[in-house]
């Protein structure tokens, strides 16, 4: 029956993925790249699936049928744009998994609900869902149809909530049928909390938050985290899922390169459409202008660090060792934006200084 051919089918994605693959969904370090290799490009839904089932055993806990979870997985992968080159299925994979092991931090042991922990990993997964490949900031400026629909409000992140909540109606898709209706409203008052803090119009007002949060902590000196309320739970929820968004350049040099080629391609693109359309071209995004280490160094400056050291403040001791990867990428920008002036002024004390700075730099060159 249906339930044996799922069954083959996820020995057969499991065979494909070789084991130690998956073995490493609890790592930071984890190669998204790799897993969608080996699963013929459907990362998001094996992830989540291997997720769900073997890591937290939700559709225990939740009694969800595993195909009931496959087919959903399935259509909302299906729902991601293969055609955009960074906000794709894979993006959706890695922000899924960098959550997950982001949940397994010692200070979250046993701090949070099953229904959080199911909402954290399914708001991950379907917080980019038919992503179009431009910002919030285009389609308000182009007068699009999801523009008007959202009033210029959060226009994208809106959009990824109703479709993902829209596919729960088809045909046996529905995972949340189990769920008690107190638990789905809540479930539901979660998701639309989670994917809608992920508009960057929202990270200064939430890195405000998350600050106070870490100050309260140091004043009541209290070691645990403020798991009072709702508000003070879904926050921590919130900036966990934002992190993840907001991680490659946390990722190792590899995965960060990788990451950084894929959406200087999308917001290039986008700089081509503003260019053809006479519209004022969006910062960073003029392929003719833009210098991809300076971007990226300034991406580092004014979002990623100030937002990964208030958290690694929040968790602390358990993520110096992200923050001191994210110090060494940025680093490695600054010094291959040097080497190419170093390659244009062949003068000695400069070079030596360069070499002595960026050693390694002008050796890997
Ligand atoms: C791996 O690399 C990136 C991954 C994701 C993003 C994402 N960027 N943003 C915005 C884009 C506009 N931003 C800014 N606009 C003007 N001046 C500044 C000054 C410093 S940020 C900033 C703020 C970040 C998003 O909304 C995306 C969707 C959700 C989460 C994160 C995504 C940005 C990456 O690389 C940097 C970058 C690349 C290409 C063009 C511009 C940028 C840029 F540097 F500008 F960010
Ligand atoms: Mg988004
Ligand atoms: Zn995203």
């Amino acid at each position: 029956n249906s339930t044996t051919t799922i069954k083959q089918q996820q020995q057969k994605l499991f065979s494909l993925t070789s084991p130690q693959q998956l073995n490493t969904v609890d790592s930071w370090g984890m190669d998204i790249f790799k897993l969608a290799e080996l699963t013929s490009s459907r990362p998001l839904t094996t992830l989540t699936m291997h997720i769900f089932q073997q890591k937290r055993n939700l559709p225990q806990t939740f009694k969800i049928k595993e195909q009931t979870l496959h087919k959903y997985l399935t259509l909302v992968e299906n729902h991601y744009h293969k055609d955009v080159p960074y906000h794709n299925s894979l993006h959706a994979a890695d922000v899924t998994q960098s959550a997950h092991a982001l949940l397994l931090i010692p200070a979250f042991e046993n701090k949070f609900t099953e229904l959080e922990i199911f909402a954290t990993i399914f708001g991950s997964a379907i917080h980019d869902v038919d992503h179009p490949g431009v910002t919030n900031q285009y389609l308000i400026n182009t007068g699009s149809d999801l523009a008007l629909m959202y009033n210029d409000e959060s226009v994208l992140e809106n959009h990824h909530v109703a479709v993902a909540f829209k596919l729960l109606q088809e045909d046996s898709c529905d995972v949340i049928a189990t769920l008690t209706p107190k638990s789905r409203q809540l479930f539901r008052k979660m998701i639309i909390n989670i994917v809608l803090a992920t508009d960057m119009n929202k990270h200064m007002d939430h890195l405000a938050h998350l600050k106070t949060m870490v100050e309260t902590r140091k004043i009541s000196n209290n070691t645990t985290l403020g798991l009072e309320n709702y508000g003070e739970r879904i926050q921590i929820l919130q900036s966990l899922v934002h992190c993840s968004d907001l991680s490659n350049p946390t990722k190792t040099l590899s995965l960060y390169r990788k990451w950084n080629d894929l959406v200087m391609q999308e917001f290039f693109m986008q700089g081509d459409l503003e260019r053809e359309q006479g519209l004022e071209i969006s910062p960073m995004c003029d392929k003719t202008t833009a210098t991809v280490e300076k971007t990226q160094v300034g991406f580092i400056d004014y979002i990623v660090h100030p937002l990964w050291e208030a958290w690694a403040e929040l968790v602390q001791p358990y993520c110096q060792g992200i923050l001191d990867t994210l110090e060494d990428n940025r680093e490695w920008f600054v010094c291959s934006r040097v080497y190419v002036h170093l390659h244009l002024c062949f003068h000695p004390t400069f070079s030596y200084y360069c070499f002595n700075k960026c050693r390694f730099i002008v050796q890997v060159y």
